[in-house]
């Protein structure tokens, strides 16, 4: 079943979302305005039929967003998520439907239809995600309590501390140092495999394959970012299964710090990223010029170590 869904963002940042109606299928779950193609119809025409009859307002400019293949226990779909970037009217309920305009920060991923829980993340995760090299040692901790924090300030809005040398508490205690400056910025800040020490702290855990497999459901509230380390599509589609916020996808290019792994290419990223229903960063022989390419090829964006930390910051 192919559904198509619009992403309406007002010009103060708020996202518009529906509540499904009693009785049909994810009744009370809240979810973006759409609805199912009819015969023959093209996805544009569909989501201006749609929220023409819904919202009574005529769209006048869409992109694509993402696209989302999901399976509910009774159906599958392709969730067909476009971002409506001009439109005439102002949006009103005309099915009875309750409507409600949220800043996408705000809204609880629990109160979406599991479908958009992923969607909702492509639109607030950034395009860049910094990792800190695995090998920096536990007497730089200063220097990079400083690079971080001057990351933060120069808008990064998520990071992953990976410092695979320092114990666990050390790590932890750093987070904590940055975190009131990281909410006051908006930056998610990832502990690398550390999902104790990330429930404590209230903060994103980045978990790779090896965790996943041992874990039977999501391990943190979805207010609390988790990512995971993907490298194949069954990788990826165990992530979707467990909740994943998000996938780093790797690698894609050689790369330093796993010079035995054979690089996937852009092709085949592109096809596993598509396939994916959660956002995906290239991962691997990424530096912030290739985000382009990255996004070309279905990313939501580039992650990695070197090329994201200029000497200067
Ligand atoms: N419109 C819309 N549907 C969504 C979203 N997320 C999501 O999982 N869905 C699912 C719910 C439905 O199974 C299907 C969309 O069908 P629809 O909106 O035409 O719903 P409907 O109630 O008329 O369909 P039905 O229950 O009568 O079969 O996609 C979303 O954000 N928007």
């Amino acid at each position: 079943m192919h559904v198509v869904a619009a992403a309406l963002i007002d010009t103060g940042g708020r996202l518009l979302l529906a509540q499904r109606q009693p009785g049909k299928h994810l009744a009370g779950a809240w979810e973006f305005p759409g609805g199912k193609l009819e015969a023959g119809e093209t996805p544009l025409a569909a989501l201006a039929r749609e929220l023409r009859e819904e919202l009574g307002v005529v769209v006048e400019q869409a992109v694509p967003l993402v696209r989302i293949p999901w399976r509910y226990d009774q159906r599958e779909l392709l969730l067909d998520a476009w971002r409506v970037t001009r439109w005439r009217g102002e949006p009103q309920s005309l099915e009875g439907q309750a409507l409600r305009w949220q800043r996408p920060t705000g809204v609880d991923p629990a109160q979406l239809a599991p479908a958009d829980r992923p969607l909702l993340q492509a639109l607030r995760l950034p395009t860049r995600y910094p990792i800190t090299p695995a090998n920096v040692p536990l007497a730089q901790r200063e220097r990079w309590r400083e690079r971080l924090a001057a990351a933060i300030g120069h808008g990064e809005r998520l990071l992953q501390l990976r410092l695979l040398s320092w114990p666990r508490a050390a790590v932890r205690e750093l987070a904590a140092e940055l975190l009131p400056l990281a909410n006051r910025h908006g930056t998610g800040l990832l502990l690398n495999g550390d999902i104790e020490g990330a429930r404590t702290l209230g903060i994103g855990v980045h978990l790779k394959s090896s965790q996943w497999a041992a874990l039977a459901e999501r391990p943190l509230p979805w207010r609390q970012l988790i990512g995971a380390s993907c490298h194949d599509a069954g990788q990826l589609a165990r992530a979707v299964a467990l909740g994943a916020d998000f996938a780093t996808l790797s690698p894609v290019a050689a790369t330093a710090s796993h010079p035995d792994a054979a690089p996937l290419g852009w092709p085949a990223f592109h096809a596993l990223a598509e396939a994916a229903a959660l956002p995906v960063y290239a991962l691997g022989g990424m530096d912030p010029s290739m985000l382009e390419e990255a996004c070309a090829a279905g990313a939501q964006g580039v992650a990695g170590i070197g090329g994201f930390w200029p000497a200067n910051l």
